[in-house]
């Protein structure tokens, strides 16, 4: 509980310090730490979170100059941490933004610490440029990213990794997927338009924002009309392509976005795995919310025994679990929570779906293989692995793409089961 108003900064400083505190103890933003913040407080207290975990390299180096030694309370390094952000990115107000922290610090268990957030936050704000211009020294503060990570982005993409790491460390774009069974585009824009929301026609069916908006703003969301989706991820079901009619399997569907387009393109017989139970109710809801209907179940889609009937498939989407280095920008704990292992328990847990999802395709007929990562070992690496196993399979088309202001990191390769 707190004393500070639910409308006030030091509130959403306090509520963003804890749930970066949860974060660094090993939770994920995706496990829905903001949905429990005080609806009023939660757009502020997002933008502190994400923006602060986004620039976290920035801030740790920046602590590590201002505090003489390491601070062993989190909770206040997290407050610290997000006040500066503020700091840095809304320069008005700045001595509002430090009374407000030391409200906050007042709330913590460790409150008798008030005097040190005080301190630390006015050092920075005279230090700031000298400390700023000493950002070059680290290449994690400078870059935002962790040293492997950027080691691994520089061999991989020796141009290009300055974009990259730009874009991973950019507040990302939104995008909407019109439900073409329900509305045209050109009338869903319009639409939009008559909102006071300015979009612009990407792809085969979506609509980029030139500024993201609540899921609540968006005309006819709840009837259907349209979806949240990355220009990049509207890709796959166009490059899957399935006939109408044909026999799809998703086999890593949750929550379903990939699901419901190539629903929404073609009547298909679908079915729809994930993992998990609590996510298949969502790819359940979303279906139920677009008027689309898919067989959905649980199960290991790598485990065949437990859900295949033998019945061989037309076309196979196979979205895997990745290291989702490509959308980091959406899931910025990721960056500090992953490890370089990871990587390698990623590409060991795909090709063994892989192997597993390719038994079910028909001969003559395609399997999709798609990540959000840009990791070379998740994506053309284990499809070079892949082919140097299965001499039946062909790729018929490959493509990276790395993450800019349009869209986000994703991997294709579309691959066919030769007769
Ligand atoms: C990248 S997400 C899929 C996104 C989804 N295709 C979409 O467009 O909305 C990967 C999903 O794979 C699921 N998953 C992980 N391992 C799996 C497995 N062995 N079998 C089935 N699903 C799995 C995860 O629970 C997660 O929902």
């Amino acid at each position: 509980m707190s004393r500070l108003p639910p409308n006030s900064l030091g509130f959403a400083l306090l509520q963003a310090a804890r749930i970066n505190t949860a974060v660094f103890a090993g939770q994920s933003l995706a496990d829905g730490l903001l949905a429990r913040v005080d609806p009023v407080a939660r757009p502020a207290v997002q933008d502190l979170v994400y923006g602060s975990l986004r620039r976290y390299g920035r801030g740790d180096f920046f602590l590590g100059r201002l505090l003489s030694k390491p601070l062993a309370e989190p909770e206040v390094r997290a407050l610290l941490l997000v006040a500066i952000y503020r700091l840095e990115t809304r320069p008005d107000a700045a001595h509002t933004v430090v009374d407000q922290a030391v409200s906050a610090a007042g709330e913590l268990a460790e409150g008798h610490l008030r005097p040190l957030v005080n301190g630390v936050l006015r050092n920075f704000l005279r230090q700031q440029t000298a400390l700023t211009a000493a950002l070059v020294e680290d290449p994690v503060a400078q870059f935002q990213h962790p040293d492997w990570w950027l080691a691994r982005l520089q061999a991989a993409y020796p141009a290009d990794w300055p974009a990259i790491v730009a874009a991973g460390n950019a507040a990302p774009p939104m995008a909407l997927r019109v439900n073409q069974r329900r509305c045209q585009r050109a009338d869903y824009q319009a639409r939009l338009a008559a909102a006071g929301i300015a979009a612009t026609a990407v792809g085969e069916a979506g609509l980029a924002l030139d500024k993201p908006v609540p899921v609540d703003r968006l005309p006819g969301f709840a009837d259907g009309l349209v979806s949240v989706q990355d220009p990049g991820a509207q890709l796959a079901a166009s490059l899957l392509d399935p006939r109408p009619g044909s026999r799809v399997l998703d086999a890593c569907a949750a929550p379903g976005g990939k699901t419901a387009h190539l629903l929404e393109r073609a009547e298909l017989d679908l079915l729809a795995l994930d993992l998990k139970p609590s996510r298949c109710k969502r790819v359940t809801e979303n279906l139920a919310r677009l008027g689309l209907s898919a067989a959905i179940k649980a199960a290991d889609c790598a485990k065949l025994n437990t859900w295949w009937d033998s019945e061989p498939f037309d076309a196979v989407l196979a979205d895997v679990p990745c290291t989702a280095s490509g959308v980091v920008r959406r899931n910025p704990d990721a960056k500090w929570l992953r490890r370089e292992t990871d990587i390698a328990s990623f590409a060991a847990a795909q090709s063994r779906i892989l192997d597993a999802l390719w038994q079910v395709v028909r001969p003559g007929g395609k399997l999709l293989y798609a990540t959000c990562s840009v990791f070379p070992a998740e994506n053309g690496l284990q499809i070079d692995d892949f082919l140097a196993r299965q001499p039946q399979a062909r790729r018929c088309h490959e493509e990276q793409l790395l993450p800019t202001a349009e869209h986000d990191g994703f991997f294709y390769c579309l691959l066919e089961k030769l007769s």
